[in-house]
């Protein structure tokens, strides 16, 4: 992946741009950023904002935005949901849309999307469409938020058909990554999380999957190495975004480890306490380095060394992981079928050659994915 170069006009943060023209905007990382964000939001010129949090993120860090927010003499508002995959529901996102109305958020204001990456989806779902588009921040607060879902304007919800079927792109105004949030995140959160971080090293970055096995610790223990995960894994993921914003070519290596991914999320019916997002990544990752060795594209021992890194770290690597069991391979495949990257009829996996070097495949066959599948369900069988 090309870097983008980190600007330091403010050495406190590290600001990573994402330069897409008159969309363009900074990502700023660092511990300690909360404090300066009620300044930095009304720089952006609103006069009023809705934050949209939930209800493990709320009471740890909205009021104290909202008085930021104020003192700058913003008027603030705070809509208050569930935690969990399933708030990225057609009924919050009413939700959402009716109280960023009633608290009159014009199109010159902002909604502030202060959680992880569900309010950040969500929220930047809501802000796309109500007056037909309002701007919107993103205060991520979750690991898998920081390095990944607040960044390049994927936002939307889930259907019953399928993991993020209905949504746009509506790109952020600003992202504040502050990674001192991230001392009060639940460790299995941090775990769902990393799978993501991994996930650049694996596309195109060895080097990095390198700094990771040795790394990550500090990252979970929020050492300076956590500031350096969340900002690279910014830059990776800023530089395929202004490559190819919707998602035409290249963007779709950012799905590495999805397919399979998504399709558990769905039979666990984005059940959050079986399985969430990171989780479903992390096992999608292993699957998809097994998928390529099987397929003869990668080495074995690259395969082993994903999953070796993905273990130690305590996350899920393998379908019998699932709790509470991740459905028959029909159900699997039928679960697949709706994924975004399905042409033709055909599904396309993102699979790879070796660590850092991933590519995008399209057309594999449904008998190919099922005989992987089998073996995988069936280890005794193969
Ligand atoms: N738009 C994108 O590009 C993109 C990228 C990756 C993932 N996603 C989406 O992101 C979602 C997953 O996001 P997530 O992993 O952040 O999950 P999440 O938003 O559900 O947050 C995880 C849990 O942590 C809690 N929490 C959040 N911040 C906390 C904090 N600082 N302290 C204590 N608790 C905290 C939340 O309340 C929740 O219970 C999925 O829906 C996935 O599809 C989107
Ligand atoms: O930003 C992207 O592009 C990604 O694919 C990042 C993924 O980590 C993320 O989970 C994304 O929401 C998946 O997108 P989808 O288009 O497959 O729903
Ligand atoms: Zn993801």
């Amino acid at each position: 992946m090309t870097r983008l170069a980190a600007r330091t006009d403010d050495p406190t943060f590290i600001t990573v741009p994402v330069p897409l023209g008159d969309r363009a905007y900074d990502i700023l990382v660092g511990r300690g950023l909360i404090e300066t964000a009620g300044a930095r939001i009304a720089r952006l010129g609103a006069r009023a904002a809705a934050i949209v949090t939930d209800e493990h993120v709320g009471p740890l860090y909205a009021e104290a935005l909202a008085s930021a927010l104020e003192a700058q003499g913003l008027r603030a508002s705070v809509v208050t949901l569930p935690p969990g995959e399933a708030t990225k529901s057609y009924a919050s996102l009413e939700r959402v849309c009716d109280a960023v109305l009633a608290a009159r958020i014009e199109r010159g204001d902002l909604v502030v999307a202060l959680g992880g990456g569900v309010i950040g989806d969500l929220a930047g779902f809501a802000a796309a469409v109500v007056r037909r588009g309002v701007r919107f921040v993103q205060v991520p607060t979750t690991l898998l938020s920081q390095v990944d879902s607040s960044v390049g304007g994927k936002t939307g919800i889930n259907s019953r058909h399928g993991k993020n079927l209905v949504g746009t792109f509506h790109q952020p105004s600003l992202v504040l990554a502050d990674t001192a949030l991230l001392d009060t995140l639940p460790v299995r959160e941090m775990r769902a999380g990393y799978a993501e971080v991994a996930k650049y090293g694996l596309i195109d970055d060895e080097r990095f999957f390198s700094w990771c096995e040795a790394n990550w610790q500090g990252v979970f223990a929020g050492g300076p190495e956590r500031d350096e995960a969340v900002a690279q894994s910014c830059r990776a993921k800023a530089a395929v975004v202004v490559r190819d914003e919707h998602e035409n070519g290249d963007r779709a290596l950012l799905n590495l480890g999805h397919t399979f991914g998504h399709a558990l999320e769905r039979i666990t019916a984005y059940d959050s306490a079986r399985l969430v997002h990171g989780e479903g990544v992390a096992i999608g990752l292993a699957l998809a380095f097994r998928f390529s060795a099987a397929l003869g594209l990668c080495p074995a021992a690259d395969a082993e060394r994903v999953e070796a890194h993905l273990s130690a770290t305590g996350l899920p690597t393998r379908l019998a992981h699932v709790p509470g069991g991740c459905g028959t391979v029909d159900e699997l495949l039928d679960a697949m079928a709706q994924d975004k990257k399905v042409k033709g009829g055909a599904l396309t996996f993102i699979l790879a050659r070796g660590i850092g070097q991933s590519f995008i495949a399209p057309g594999i066959e449904a008998d190919k994915v099922r005989g992987f599948l089998d073996s995988e369900l069936n280890p005794s069988r193969s």
